[in-house]
C-alpha cells in the first residue's frame, strides 16, 4: 500500500468507527437507565468504599451467569465517565463513584436519576424513530405528529408522565438554586418588591426564593394541572393560568426553561407585554432569564453538543430552539428592551437580566 492508500485506508476506517458510536450511542444511554434501575450508585454509595464485581453481584443479588454481563456494563460506564475503577486491597478491581453517578444517589438534595428515567421514558425516546418522516411532513411538531396533542396537552392528560417531568425539573432547579440563590447571583434578587415565576412548574425555584428573600412576593404562574393543591406560604402564591393570556404585574418576571421552548414569534409576544408591563410600572421592573445561551467558539466542545441535543429536543417537542447570544440579543431589542446582562452559570445554563 503507497502512503495515498494508506491514508484513505485510515480515514475509511476512522469513519466508519464514527458512525459506528454515533450509531450505538442509544446503548449509552440505556446503559445509564438500567444502572439507575440497579441502582448501582446507591449500592456503591451505601457500601462506603468502591465495590469489587463480586461485591456487586452479591448486592445486586442477580444470578452469578450475569457477572460477566455486569462486568461489561461496568466497563462501558467507567469508560463513558459514569463511575471509576480503582484498586482495593493492592490488586482487585473496585468500582467508585465520580461527579456524574453521585448525581444518581437517590434522597441526596441533587439527584438527577428522575430527569435521566423520564427523558429516557418511550414517550419521549420513541418519537425520534419518525424523526425521518417527520422532516417531510407536515408543520407540526414531532411531538404531535407522533403523539397526537401537543406537549403540554400530553402532560394535560397523563399525570404519571406529568408528575415525573414536573419532579424532573424541581432537581434541575435543586442543583442550580444552590449558586443561584444562595451565592454568585444573590444580588439579582435583592431589592425586589414582588416576582412572577412564568411557568415556574411545581414553584421549586420560587420557594427556595421566598424562603431566602421573605420581603419578596413570589407568585407561581403555571398551567392548571401543574399547580393544582400545591401548599403555598405567607409569600408563595400559586395562579393557574396561560401566560400568552394573563401575567400579574410584578418588579420582576423570571423565566426559567421557558423560552427554550418557544419559537421567536410566541418568545416575542411574551417579552413585548412584558415590556409594556415595565412601562406601565414607571419603567421599574426587569426580567430574569434561566435558560441556554449557546457559545460555540468559547465553550468547550461537549458542552456545546450538548447544548445542540437540547436544541433538538426543544425543535421536535415544542418548536422551540437554544439561543447563540446574538439571537437572545435580536429577541430582546425586537421586543424594545435596551439592555441585558447575561451571566454564564457552570454547567449548560445562563442568568440572564433583561432592562427596558
Ligand atoms: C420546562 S418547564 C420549566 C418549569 C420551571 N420553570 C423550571 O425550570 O423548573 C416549562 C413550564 O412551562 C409551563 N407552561 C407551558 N406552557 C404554559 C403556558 N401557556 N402558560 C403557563 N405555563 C406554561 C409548563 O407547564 C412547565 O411547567
Ligand atoms: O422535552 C422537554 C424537555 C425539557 C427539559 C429537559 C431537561 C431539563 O433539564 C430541562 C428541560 O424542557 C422542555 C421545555 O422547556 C419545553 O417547553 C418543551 C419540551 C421540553
Amino acid at each position: 500500500m503507497d502512503a495515498n492508500q494508506d491514508q484513505g485506508a485510515k480515514e475509511l476506517f476512522q469513519g466508519q468507527a464514527q458512525l459506528y458510536k454515533l450509531m450505538f450511542n442509544h446503548l449509552s444511554s440505556m446503559s445509564l437507565k438500567c444502572a439507575i434501575e440497579l441502582g448501582i450508585a446507591d449500592i456503591i454509595h451505601s457500601h462506603g468504599r468502591a465495590i469489587t464485581l463480586s461485591e456487586l453481584v452479591s448486592a445486586l443479588d442477580i444470578q452469578p451467569t450475569k457477572t460477566t454481563g455486569l462486568f461489561r456494563l461496568m466497563r462501558l460506564l467507567v469508560h463513558s465517565g459514569c463511575f471509576n475503577k480503582t484498586k482495593v486491597n493492592g490488586q482487585e478491581e473496585a468500582y467508585g463513584l465520580t461527579a456524574a453517578s453521585t448525581l444518581l444517589i437517590k434522597d441526596k438534595p441533587y439527584c438527577f436519576s428522575p430527569t435521566v428515567s423520564v427523558f429516557l421514558d418511550p414517550c419521549f425516546v420513541a418519537a425520534f424513530q419518525s424523526l425521518g418522516s417527520w422532516f417531510k411532513g407536515t408543520e407540526l411538531t414531532l411531538w404531535e405528529t407522533v403523539h397526537g396533542i401537543k406537549f403540554w396537552e400530553f402532560m394535560n392528560q397523563n399525570p404519571g408522565i406529568n408528575q415525573r417531568f414536573n419532579e424532573a425539573m424541581a432537581s434541575d432547579t435543586e442543583i442550580l438554586t444552590s449558586f443561584v440563590v444562595k451565592a454568585a447571583c444573590k444580588q439579582i434578587f435583592e431589592g425586589l418588591g414582588s416576582l412572577v415565576d412564568v411557568g415556574g412548574g411545581n414553584g421549586s425555584l420560587s420557594r427556595i426564593i421566598s424562603e431566602a428573600f421573605p420581603g419578596i412576593k413570589c407568585t407561581v404562574l403555571d398551567l392548571p394541572h401543574v399547580v393544582a393543591n400545591l401548599p403555598e406560604a405567607d409569600n408563595l402564591k400559586y395562579i393557574a393560568g396561560d401566560m400568552f393570556q394573563f401575567i400579574p404585574p410584578a418588579d420582576a418576571f423570571l423565566f426559567k426553561l421557558i423560552f427554550h421552548g418557544l419559537g421567536d414569534e410566541d418568545g416575542l409576544k411574551i417579552l413585548k407585554k412584558r415590556r409594556e408591563a415595565i412601562a406601565s410600572n414607571g419603567k421599574r421592573g426587569k426580567v430574569i432569564i434561566i435558560d441556554i445561551v449557546i457559545n460555540a467558539e468559547e465553550e468547550e466542545r461537549e458542552l456545546t453538543e450538548t447544548k445542540f441535543l437540547f436544541d433538538i429536543l426543544m425543535s421536535v417537542n415544542a418548536n422551540g430552539k437554544e439561543r447563540t447570544e446574538s439571537e437572545w440579543a435580536k429577541l430582546f431589542s425586537d421586543a424594545g428592551f435596551s439592555h441585558y446582562k447575561i451571566t454564564p452559570i457552570f454547567g449548560m445554563r445562563s442568568l440572564i437580566e433583561v432592562y427596558p
